[in-house]
Formats: structure tokens, sequence, C-alpha cells
């Protein structure tokens, strides 16, 4: 018992001292309840803040091998690798790159296996770098622009807070029944939406303003980078990264800067509006509760963050598949013409489609994703956290918090009038801070676009491509060819010292070339299609890299192209003439539009001008001119520029053999060195030295004698015909041993035999130039079958009858060919049946 009681004792002194301790407690909390709150409100404050940041700044994790790594080794660092590992590896470029170009990465991508789209380290890497170029600087139009901007959004969040405040005081006016507080705050409420309209309408404009200058100064840079050096050429030709550039810089980067200036507005005011609101609300309704309730918020925002889609990589596929779709559009309005004379739209329209319809099917999958997703975000954000909202509203009505009154019906519907509507825009601005994490997600995907196109121009100016090779490419002397780089020096003259000419797909054309070539001499380049004949151009022209030896020539300014297509430029008829230079270029070279008349009339082409309507007339010439006119109008320019040397490929291919003298005869008289490509004989006199590809990797360069060489040609081409006949004859021949062995059959069957004198069956052998015999006939063959046409030919001619030995077929039949004496007598059955 004594136990027992003393036990009661000990634990009502335990619960008194606890009691105490908490009183203590609690009118200590009460003392220092200011203190508290501020300490409070710091801490959350605190942890929203460090939250934000781990938001922006994620730990950096471990980077997979890219795609641009493995390619760097892919072609230049190969030749330190066996070949087995070269191919490997070049498998494995080629696969990524498919995948790349066929949109099979999806999801891939988030595993490391492709390019990154996420809202991670790498993003704000990324974004820095862009943020740098289209922010240049503390004092730039778009810094000015952005801090306007900035106040602005802080303006609009103090006009909220008070319109809250106003809110409350109008509503518990209303309450009261206090017409004069009411009509005040009225009149408040009238004054206030003139800064707050002016201030919302800004703020659109701003925002608008500073997309368009990130827009601006980002294009203004890709414009830089992509038509300097010919990158716009290397970019499409040497490089399979980027599929349509034109997709990136018209669309890409548009949606890039929009999509940036709505996050700093999406983002910055919605944080900043939830620590106001949240400040505001943690005086009115005490900090504790604000606290409980948001880290519920927190924890149910993690879990949404984590059931959240990759919208950034759906983004960026998007975008890569509305490229394709264009891109397959705007090939057909390029080759329309040649599309439309083949009728070949309905392959076209099903390649089309398929560009469409991929678009659709990723576009309609990201839709159905959206749906759940949407559903759980607004029951999470909206309903969720709106029904915990009103529970806050609510707390210093139930519960007696210290420091704020509750007075009568009137101050209640105020606070709850305040309080509610701080809480719908802290909830709202939260929400926004929630949904811009989509949007960030979104601008990742464009950001990894934009991104792309900056790192491959850079890498391809730097010489590193990457390209599908061709199976050749991984064969070790190829590999040794790929791995170099050969010298470029600028001379007088050109030369190619031990040059390999060697294709984008890493096809070695020509193991090692060398030629010179003196100002003032001809080149003619001769072979087989395909065999490295425009290449040599490309890298004379500097298109193509050097993998060898040593290029000698003069600047690329030195160097004109004729191509068999010509290229017609946007704008007058005086430009095409004088492209690449503009008006004052012209005029400042001291040209005038009868200069560029007097090269017209040379080429038997002034006419064009009165036609067109003048210089001054602006049209598609690619469309408006025949591709004679587009030829000519190429080869005024020539003479517009007078450069040191021309190089002419095919580019006479339409024009009259007389306007091609006229050409090659004034390009001479001006100075001109010409290498030209053309398999017409006609060109062969303008040329001294020849460079004759062999399509199997070797070439001769020589002297080119274009009379011997002409007398050989035509000797060669007399000796092709003849050749051509060889089957007829030699079928013709079997005709005859095979009418003879009957002849001698009969003969030897039929008895007695009347002895056919010699002389008169010979029949006289077919009419052949002994050059073109195939073989000599017997002179004994006679009556034997004539082909049909032949034989109706014959039966036509007039008398006497001609030879029942056959001639050559008519086609055949060589223009001298005497006629055969008659020998109807003996003619076989089957010729006398043809003779009747
Ligand atoms: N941009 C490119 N990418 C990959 N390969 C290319 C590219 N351009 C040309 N080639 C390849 O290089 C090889 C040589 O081409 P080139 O244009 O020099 O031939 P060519 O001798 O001028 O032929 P043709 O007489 O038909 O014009 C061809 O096999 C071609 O397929």
């Amino acid at each position: 018992m004594a136990v027992q009681s003393r036990l009661v004792d000990a634990w009502d002194d335990a619960k008194s001292s606890l009691l105490n301790r908490l009183i203590t407690l609690a009118m200590g909390y009460k003392r220092n309840y200011a203190v508290i709150q501020k300490i409070l409100q710091i801490g959350y404050f605190s942890f929203i803040m460090l939250n934000l940041y781990r938001g922006f700044n994620p730990k950096k994790k471990k980077q997979p091998k890219q795609v641009g790594d493995i390619a760097k080794k892919g072609v230049e660092e190969s030749a330190n690798v066996d070949a087995k590992q070269i191919a490997k590896q070049e498998k494995n470029v080629t696969q990524e790159v498919e995948e790349e170009s066929s949109g099979k990465r999806g999801r891939k991508g988030r595993k490391g296996r492709g390019p990154r789209v996420e809202v991670d380290a790498v993003f704000f890497q990324r974004l820095r770098r862009l943020l740098k170029i289209v922010i240049p600087g503390a004092r730039s139009k778009e810094s000015i622009l952005l801090i306007t901007h900035s106040i602005f959004l802080v303006l609009r969040t103090f006009i909220s807070l008070y319109v809250a405040e106003l809110d409350g005081r109008i509503v518990s006016a209303f309450v009261r029944g206090r017409t004069r507080d009411f009509l005040k705050g009225i009149a408040w409420w009238m004054t206030i939406a003139i800064p707050a309209t002016y201030t919302n309408s800004l703020i659109d404009f701003l925002q608008s303003k500073i997309a368009l200058a990130y827009r601006s100064r980002l294009t203004m840079r890709v414009h830089d980078m992509y038509l300097t050096d010919a990158t716009y050429y290397t970019l499409g030709n040497l490089d399979d990264r980027i599929h349509n550039a034109d997709q990136l810089i018209a669309v890409d980067i548009s949606r890039f800067a929009t999509s940036l200036a709505e996050c700093y507005s999406n983002i910055s005011k919605p944080i900043l509006d939830t620590m106001l609101y949240n400040y505001q609300l943690s005086n009115n309704v005490g900090a504790e509760g604000l606290i409980f309730i948001n880290l519920l918020v927190q924890g149910s925002a993690v879990l949404l963050r984590k059931a959240t889609p990759p919208f950034g990589q759906y983004a960026a596929e998007a975008q890569r598949l509305e490229g394709e779709y264009r891109w397959a559009h705007s090939r057909l309005i390029e080759n329309s013409e040649e599309v439309a004379l083949y009728r070949g739209q309905q392959l076209e329209k099903k390649g089309i489609e398929r560009a469409y319809f991929s678009l659709i099917k990723h576009v309609n999958r990201v839709y159905r994703i959206r749906i759940a997703h949407g559903m759980v975000e607004e029951g999470i954000i909206k309903w969720l956290w709106g029904s915990l909202g009103l529970v806050i509203c609510a707390l210093p009505v139930f519960f007696k918090i210290p420091g704020v009154k509750v007075g009568d019906m009137g101050s209640r519907t105020e606070a709850f009038v305040t309080n509610r509507r701080l809480l719908l825009s802290s909830s709202d601005a939260f929400g926004r801070v929630m949904y811009s994490y989509k949007e960030l997600a979104e601008l990742a995907g464009y950001t990894a676009r934009v991104t792309e196109i900056l790192d491959t121009m850079e890498e391809v100016k730097a010489g590193k491509y990457q390209k599908k090779l061709v199976s050749a490419a991984g064969t070790e002397e190829n590999q040794a060819v790929l791995s170099t780089r050969g010298i470029v020096e600028e001379a007088k003259d050109v030369e190619f010292e031990n040059v390999p000419i060697v294709s984008p797909n890493g096809d070695v054309l020509v193991r090692s070339m060398s030629f010179k070539l003196t100002q003032g001499q001809h080149l003619l380049i001769v072979g087989p299609n395909g065999c490295g004949k425009s290449s040599m151009f490309r890298i004379l022209g500097g298109l193509w890299p050097v993998y060898g030896g040593v290029v000698r020539k003069p600047p690329t300014s030195e160097f004109f192209y004729l191509p068999q297509r010509p290229y017609t430029s946007l704008g007058t008829l005086r430009d095409q003439i004088i492209y690449p230079h503009t008006v004052s270029e012209m005029r400042a070279k001291g040209k005038t539009d009868e200069d560029l008349m007097a090269i017209l009339r040379k080429l038997q082409i002034d006419h064009i001008v009165e036609r067109e309507g003048g210089w001054d007339v602006q049209r598609e010439w690619r469309d408006a001119l025949s591709g004679g006119d587009k030829q000519r109008i190429a080869m005024s320019r020539l003479f517009y520029h007078v450069p040191r040397y021309a190089i002419l490929d095919e580019c006479t291919s339409a024009v009259t053999l007389e306007v091609e003298k006229i050409m090659y005869d004034y390009a001479t008289e001006l100075g001109i060195s010409m290498l030209t490509v053309s398999h017409r004989p006609s060109l062969w006199r303008y040329h001294q030295l020849v460079l004759q590809f062999d399509g199997q990797g070797g070439y001769v360069f020589t002297e080119l004698d274009a009379e011997k060489r002409l007398a050989l040609q035509e000797e060669k081409q007399g000796l092709e015909q003849k050749l051509l006949s060889v089957p007829k004859w030699q079928e013709r021949l079997a005709q005859l041993k095979q009418a003879q062995q009957e002849q001698k059959a009969r003969s030897r069957s039929s008895s007695p035999v009347r002895e056919i004198p010699q002389a008169s069956t010979k029949a006289a052998p077919a009419p052949v130039p002994e050059s073109e015999a195939p073989a000599k006939l017997d002179s004994s063959f006679v009556s034997v079958t004539a082909p049909a046409e032949t034989k109706a030919a014959n039966t036509a001619s007039a008398a006497p009858t001609p030879a029942k030995v056959a001639p050559a077929p008519a086609a055949e039949q060589p223009k001298t060919a005497p006629q055969a004496p008659a020998s109807g007598k003996k003619s076989g059955s089957k010729g006398k049946k043809n003779n009747k």
C-alpha cells in the first residue's frame, strides 16, 4: 500500500512539475512571442531559399560519354587505335547518329546514352553559357530591360498586397454597414486600378521586348558563326549532327528566347510573391500553422516533381520532328520542277506524311501524358493546397493566437477575406513556381537544342566532324590517311603535293595526288563519274579538309567557281551578274551598268535586260531564266570579277559550242587560268594540261596535245563503232557457214549433179570494207537467206535482181557498198520465194 501511495505521490509530483514547466514554457513563449515569430519566420524563409537554391543548382552527376566525345576520337585520334577498335567505335558512332536522326532515343537519353535534357546541373551550365550571350553585360540593353521588368514585377506584388487588405476593409465595411468606409474603399479600389492595369500591361510588354532582345542576340551570334568559314556548308555536308539548321535558327532560338523571358517572370515573381504573402500571412495567422502546412505542401511538391515526366526531352524531340517535317516540305519546293516532271508527287506525299505523322504521334503521346500529369498536378496544387489554405485562414478564429486580436464579426470577416486573398495569391504563386518546373523542363529542351547548334558549329569550325563513314574507311590503310592533316600554303600558283582526295564519309578516292598549274595555264580534268573531280575543287576551295600533303594556292578570293547548275541569288538582274558583290561594291570597283551590258553583249545575252524589264527588276531568277541563260549569267559573273583562277565544273553543258568558244576565248584573253571539268572534246583545245582520273584511285597528269588527242579520239570512236558491228557480223558469218553446209548436203544427195560453173556461182561477198569485215567471207557462198528487212530492200531495188547473198543488215550496210552481181538462177527456194 505504502509503495502504491508513494508511486501515486511521485506521479502527482511529476505531473505538477511537468505542468509547471509547460506553464513556464507557455509563459516564456507568450512573453517572447514576437522574437519566436521572427526566428520562425527567418528559419522558414531560409528553408524556402535553400530549397530553391538546391532546386536551381542540383548536384553535378557524373556525365556519361557523349556522342561528341566518341566522335572526337572517331576521325581525329583513330590513328592510335587498331583497326578492330576503329570499326567498333565507328559502328557506335554510326548507330548513335542513326538513332539521333531516327528519333529512337526517347527516354534513353535520360539514362545517359544520348544528350541529356533535364533540369539538372548540365542544364544550368548550358543556360549560364547562353545567358552570357543574351545578356552580355550589366549595362546592356537586356540588363536595363530586365531591371525595369523586375521593378514592375515587385510593384505588382505590392499592389496585390494592398488590394488584399483593401478587399478585407471593403467587405468589413459592408458587413458592419458603414456606407462611408465602403464608398471610400471602392474609391481606392478604382484608384489602384490605374497603376495596377498599367503595371500588368507594361510587364507583358517588357517580357515580349526581353524575349525579342534575347532572340536577336542569339540569332546574331549564330549567324556570325553559321555564315562565316562556310559553316553553313560544312555543317550539312561534312557533319551528320544537325539535320535542319534552318529550323534550329529560325524557330528554336525564338522559342528558347520566349521561354527564357517567360520563365524569368514566371519564376522570379512567384518566388517573391510566395515570400511576401507568406510573411504577411505569418503575421496574420502566426508562423507555426503556416510552417506546418508549408511542410505538407513541400512534401507533396516533391512527390509531384518526382511524378513529372521529362517534358524537356519531349519538347526537344517535338522540335526535332517539326524540323524534319518542315525540311520535307522545303525539299519538295526546292525540287518541285523535277518532281512534277517525274510525276513523283505520290512518293513525295508519302515521305512528307511520314514526317508529319511521326510528329503528330509524338505530340499525341505527350498530350496523353499531360492528361494524367495535369490531373495529379491540379488535384494537389488547386484542391489539396486550397483546402489547407482555408484551414490557415480559420486558425485565428478557432485558436487563440497570441498577438492576433479576434474582434467582432466585422473584424473576423475582414481578417478572413484578407487572409484568404493572401492565401489564394500565395498558393497561386507557389503553384506557378511548381508549374514553372514544367516550363523550366521545356526551357531545358530548347536550351539543349540551341546549345547543340552552337557546340556543333564550334567543333565543325575547329575541324572536328562526326559523319557516318563508309565501311572502307575502317581499313588500316585508309585510317592512316584519315588520321592525319595536310598543310595549306598561300602561293601564286596552284600545286597539290601528295594530297589525298577523301570524301566526307571517309572514302579515299585518290591516295596521293600531285600536280602543278602555273598562272596562265589551263587544266582539263576528266574521269568517270564519282571519281573525285569536283572533290578536288572542294579541297581547293577550302570546303573539305586536307588530309595530307601540301596544297599551295592563292587565297580563295582569287578563285571563281562556275557550277553546272548556276546559283541565282535573291535580288535584281544586276545583282545576278555582280554576285556576291553589292551595288556599292560594284560602284567602288568603278563598274557601271554599261560595263555589265558589254559583258552580256559579249555572251550574246544582252537582250535579257530589256526582256526582263531592266536592271532593277527583282524576280525568282531560278525560275525566270532558262538553263542556258543561267549558265551565261554565271559566265558574265566571271567576266565581271576577272579572278586569277576559274573553276569551271561542267558549266557550259547547256550552251551552244559558239557561246562556249566565246567564253573560253574571252577568259584566255583576260588572263584567267581555267580548271575545267568537262566531257566535251570541243573544250580540249583550250587547255594545255590534263588531269585524268581512272576512277580506281589512280590518275595521270600530263600535257594535253589537243590536235593529237582529237585525232586519237576520232580513231577511237571509229574503232568503237566498228566493234559494235562485230557481234552482227559474227552472226552473219554463222548463217553463211550454215547455208554453205546445207548447200553441200543438198548437192551430195541430188543425182545426177549438174555442175555449176564456178565463175557463175561465185557470189560477191557482202560489201564490207576490209577493215570492218569480221572474217573473210568464202567466195563460194551463194543464195543464202537475207534478213527480212534486207530482203524487202532488195526486192524493191531496180533490176537486175540483187544478189541473194545477204548483205549486212540495212543499218550496218556501209554507204559505199557495191551491188552484188545477179545470180537468180542459183537461188535457193527461200530466195526464190522472196523474189516473188
Ligand atoms: N557531301 C558529301 N558527303 C559525302 N560524300 C560525298 C559528298 N560529296 C561527294 N561525295 C562523294 O565523293 C565522291 C566523289 O564525288 P565528286 O563530286 O568529286 O565526283 P565527280 O568526279 O565530280 O563526279 P561527276 O562527274 O559525277 O560530277 C562520290 O562518291 C560522292 O558520293
